[in-house]
Order: structure tokens, then sequence, then C-alpha cells
């Protein structure tokens, strides 16, 4: 771990990300990457450079992508690391989180996450704020799940997916990778065809 970190994406995402990042208190600087050149600073920190910069400062920094699309947060998130770039986890000390459960590089917590006992958290997720995740789940890489989505127990989310804000998985459900829940979507059973779901019960678009 080094003792600055670096957030690739100075967006409403990176801003939620930068304030983890300061409450984890274990940072002594922080500073933003944006392809936006306009942008000078976010919150108090300052943009120091653009995404494709990243690679340049892999020796002085941790480097944490805050980019909300999934595809582009998994291109960027998987070069860095071939790069060996140090990559943390991002946890808001206002979540809970049980035993036996395992959270991969690149994957934050947001405020009021709850994870249950031995469920398996991949690498470059996020976990939005006030989403839980039950008991024994398997939730695979560069997953969102947004504010307020609820994951029962023996669930298992394929690589990618997207679940919107208030979404809804029952227990023992599989969702296929790279698929999309609407916002309040209640999914009761395997999803195995990858698309946009949406509506109680979901059902494709
Ligand atoms: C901190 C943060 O901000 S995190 C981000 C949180 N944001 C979200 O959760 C947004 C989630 N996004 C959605 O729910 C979107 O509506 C999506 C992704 C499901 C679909 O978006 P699009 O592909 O653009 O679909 P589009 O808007 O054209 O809708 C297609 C149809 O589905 C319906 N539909 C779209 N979303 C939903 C929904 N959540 N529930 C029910 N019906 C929906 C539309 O009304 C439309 O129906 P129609 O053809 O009868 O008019």
């Amino acid at each position: 771990m080094k003792s600055k970190l670096l957030i690739i994406g100075a967006g409403g995402h990176g801003k939620v990300v930068a304030e983890i990042a300061m409450k984890m208190n274990r940072w002594s600087e922080i500073a933003f990457l944006d392809n936006n050149e306009s942008k000078r600073s976010s919150l108090k920190f300052e943009v120091i450079g653009k995404s494709d910069d990243a690679f340049r400062y892999i020796c002085g920094y941790d480097l944490f992508v805050a980019i909300g699309d999934n595809r582009i947060r998994e291109e960027l998130q998987e070069k860095l690391e071939k790069a060996g770039a140090s990559i943390p986890v991002l946890v808001h000390p206002q979540s809970i989180i049980g035993n036996d459960v395992s959270i991969g590089m690149g994957t934050v917590l947001m405020a009021g996450v709850i994870i249950n006992c031995c469920s398996k958290v991949g690498k470059g997720c996020i976990v939005n704020t006030g989403a839980t995740i039950d008991h024994d789940n398997v939730i695979e890489d560069f997953v969102h799940l947004s504010p307020g989505t609820h994951i029962a127990g023996n669930v298992r989310i394929g690589k990618g997916t997207w679940i919107g804000i208030g979404g809804l998985v029952s227990n023992n459900v599989s969702i296929i990778t790279r698929s999309i829940i609407g916002a309040g979507a209640v999914v009761v059973k395997d999803i195995n065809t990858a698309g946009t779901y949406v509506g109680v019960p979901a059902r494709g678009v």
C-alpha cells in the first residue's frame, strides 16, 4: 500500500469514492485523474492529469478506478493490474461486513452497506449506498449494485451485471454475466440470457 491515492474519475461517483477514502484515514494525499480538461478539482482534491496518465503514477500512488460504467471500469482496472498497480479496497467505516466475507481489489463498499457471512464480492465492484448482500452469495467481478439493492441468500450475480436502484433479487437465484436489472425490479428466478430486465417480477424488455 502507498501513502498517496489517485482516483480515476472525478465525477459524481468519484466524489463519493474520495469521501470514503478520506474517512478511511489511510492516505496522506488524495488526487484525481479525469479526461475532462475543464475539471481542475473535485471536492477539495486536485485533478492532476487524464485517465491515460494513470500508468505514469503506478510507482507513487495506490490507484482506484471510480468509473460507473462496468465495462470501462473493467477494461481500465485490468490494464492497471497487468501493469502492476496497487489497487485498494475502499470500505466506508459505516458498513457492516460479516465473517468469511471476501472482497476483491478495486471494489468500493459505500455507506450503509451490509454483507452477511460467507459471501464473496469480486474485484472492481461497486456496492452502492445502503445495498445489502445476504449470506453465501457470489457477486462476480465488475458488478454494480446500485443504492438500496437487496440480494437475498445463495445468489450468484454474473460478471459485469448492473442492478439498478432499489432492485431486489430473491434467494437461490442466479443472474448471468453482463445483465442489466432495471430500477425497482424484482428478480425471482434465474436469468440465463443476458439482456435488460425490468418490473415485478423482472421480465426482459
Ligand atoms: C448513485 C447512482 O446514481 S447509481 C445509478 C442508479 N441508476 C439506476 O438505477 C438507473 C437504472 N436504469 C433503468 O432502470 C433503465 O430504465 C434501464 C437501464 C432498465 C433501461 O434503460 P433503456 O435501455 O434506456 O430503456 P428505455 O428507457 O428505453 O425503456 C424501455 C422500456 O422499459 C420501461 N422501463 C425502463 N426502465 C424500467 C424500470 N426500471 N421499471 C419498469 N419499466 C422500465 C420503459 O418505460 C420502456 O417501456 P415502453 O417501451 O413501454 O415505453
